[in-house]
């Protein structure tokens, strides 16, 4: 099986790019933007038209000089001059034109392809989450989709703005006096080449800076995340090691994409004046021989003039490209990975009544990334309202067999079935719904009690939430809570102990009365009387619900009307905790080992 960490691409920086590698990754935004098209078209038009205006207003200055000026009819300036004004003012009137039709489609935008990658992510296995770095996929998220919302909004429309007013300058230039149309030209050219040159450039520094600073972001995140730990054994001052060394090597890539810039910028700044210098020298030869008025000469370099910004912000906006297109090619890998966890194309509808009867048949299950086999030939079955307890060493594959039920990851042989129907064979929504799980490790999200044990379930009661919280013993210390269901726990709330956050987990496990439960040893952060507690409580679900029960302790184990025995990757005894206490020596050492 080919490795998540081969396939993936959000996990290191070493990545090698080629800068042709997916040249049209920014076009396939178009369906994104394409209901918003008439804003878009119209307020390109408005700037084309707006800039048009700046280039005519030195046809205007030309009449002014060649007119009224030469003749000295003060008089026949107040018209030509009225019309600079009403120009003027029309192109003002554009700039807030454009600004005002693209706000509403840029943002749109923004949100529409980051929610787009929000749910490919939610949709994607675990297996394949396993392998990325969490700071990589928060600076896809967050800083890539802010980039590409700036090329929306600013730099794709001025691209294609500043091109046709150049193209429209050097017309007019050339209708004005061919020879400084030619000086224009012949330093335009090497200009636009080096553009382009230097945005394939570019784009290979800008990769690595952006997939640079997702390693900066992981260390930030996993140092606040893990800052107990780090304080706990004195590593504080390590970990800000590695985030001063990962600073300074984006430091380093940020100052060649400066490098670069300065470079772009000193041609692009430093033509324009020898291309005036030129015209000068040109243009005022050109009066002396006659072949050129002063108006004319007065009119082109007032083009130029206002020719000059779009030419430099070609600068900006070319590294704008690069950093766009990086984003781009970042945004399709995640969407362009498949589903390997998915909906079956023919989905099985489950019966009205579920039973419950989960049944295992030759299962073998490897990780993607991993090279042995963990589970080989697992068989057994768990009927309806059964408990069932899985006993194992400590990295033996419990979690990976009780992960195989939801489909949090698929068998590598054999089945997984509930009722006689394949796992696989179900819809997602149709199989979640059917099994619930707490896990060990107990996620609670940043909002209320309530809103992390009924997850956004629709149609549950405080009442549903009470009871729930009274199978996993938790009722008492969520209603002496600040604000009872409505206090705010997870990251940004209240911090609760570790006991605390796995009976809520197993609160949410239980709310919904699943037909079948996995519960992988979720009270392992109990004591032995709360435990027993929370056992007396839990007793009325697991006889209604079909159990799996990852336990470490006796007591867990004792809960079960059976064991499994989990060694060597398969199922080695089963049978009631007593009758393997009697028979087993390996399930007496699992147990004296697992509890010592
Ligand atoms: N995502 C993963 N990719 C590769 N290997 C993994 C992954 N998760 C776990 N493993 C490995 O698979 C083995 C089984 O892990 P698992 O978590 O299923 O064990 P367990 O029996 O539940 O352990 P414990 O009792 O400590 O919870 C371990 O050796 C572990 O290192």
């Amino acid at each position: 099986m080919v490795s998540a960490g081969v396939l993936d691409p959000v996990r290191s920086t070493e990545r090698s790019v080629t800068p042709d590698e997916s040249r049209s990754s920014l076009l396939r935004f178009l369906p994104f933007i394409a209901p918003y098209r008439v804003p878009i078209v119209l307020s390109i038009v408005i700037s084309i038209l707006g800039t048009g205006t700046a280039l005519v207003i030195p046809l205007l200055t030309q009449h002014i000089v060649d007119g009224p000026i030469v003749a000295r009819d003060f008089a026949g300036v107040w018209l030509p001059a009225l019309g600079v004004l009403v120009l003027g003012l029309v192109d003002a009137g554009s700039i807030w034109l454009r600004r005002y039709l693209m706000a509403e489609p840029s943002s749109r935008f923004e949100i529409e392809a980051r929610g787009a990658l929000f749910r490919k992510l939610q949709s994607l296995s675990i297996g394949r989450h396993d392998g990325w770095d969490s700071g990589q996929l928060l600076s896809r998220a967050i800083t890539d989709m802010s980039t590409l919302r700036r090329f929306v909004a600013f730099a794709a429309p001025f691209l294609l703005i500043n091109t046709v007013t150049i193209v429209a300058g050097a017309l007019i230039l050339t209708w004005l006096s061919w020879i400084l149309g030619v000086i224009f030209l012949v330093l335009a050219v090497p200009l636009i080449l080096i553009c382009a040159r230097f945005e394939s450039l570019y784009r290979v520094v800008s990769r690595r800076a952006q997939e640079q600073s997702g390693d900066v972001a992981t260390t930030v995140e996993e140092s606040i995340h893990g800052i107990r730990v780090l304080k706990a054994f004195g590593r504080s001052d390590h970990q800000a090691k590695r985030f001063v060394r990962e600073a300074r090597t984006l430091r380093g890539t940020e100052l060649d994409k400066v490098r670069y810039m300065a470079i772009l910028w000193s041609v692009i700044v430093g033509l324009p004046p020898i291309a005036i210098g030129a015209m000068l020298g040109v243009g005022a030869w050109s009066i002396t021989q006659g072949t050129m008025t002063t108006g004319a000469l007065v009119a082109s370099l007032a083009i130029v003039a206002s020719l000059l910004w779009p030419i430099e912000a070609f600068g900006f906006l070319i590294s704008e490209l690069g950093n766009s297109r990086t984003a781009a090619d970042r945004y399709w890998e995640i969407m362009d990975l498949p589903a390997d966890i998915d909906d079956p194309l023919h989905p099985v509808d489950l019966p009205k009544q579920v039973r419950g009867a989960v049944r295992f048949d030759g299962v073998s299950f490897s990780f993607p990334d991993a090279d042995r086999i963990l589970l080989h030939d697992v068989s057994f079955t768990i009927e309806p309202g059964e408990t069932v307890a899985l006993v194992g060493v400590t990295g033996s594959g419990k979690t990976a067999l009780t992960s195989l039920i939801p489909r949090l990851y698929d068998v590598t042989a054999g089945s997984v079935t509930v009722d006689g129907l394949d796992v696989s064979e179900m819809r997602l929504s149709d199989l979640r719904s059917l099994v619930a799980v707490a896990f060990e490790e107990p996620a609670l999200f940043s909002a209320s009690v309530r809103e992390n044990i009924t997850m956004g379930r629709p149609a549950v009661t405080d009442e549903n939430v009470w009871a729930a919280l009274t199978v996993a013993h938790a009722e008492k210390f969520v209603a002496d809570l600040p604000w009872g269901l409505d206090t705010r726990i997870g990251e940004q709330g209240l911090s609760l102990s570790g006991g605390q956050r796995q009976r809520l987990a197993l609160a949410r496990a239980v709310i919904g009365t699943p037909r079948i439960l996995v519960l992988d040893d979720p009270l392992s952060a109990l004591d032995v009387n709360t435990e027993q507690l929370v056992h007396e409580a839990l007793a009325d679900v697991l006889s209604t619900a079909t159990t799996l029960l990852v336990a470490h302790r006796p007591s867990t184990a004792a809960l079960a009307d059976r064991v499994l025995l989990l060694d060597n990757g398969t199922i080695a005894a089963q049978g009631t905790h007593e009758s393997l206490l009697a028979t087993s020596a390996r399930y007496r050492h699992v147990m004296g080992s697992t509890h010592g």
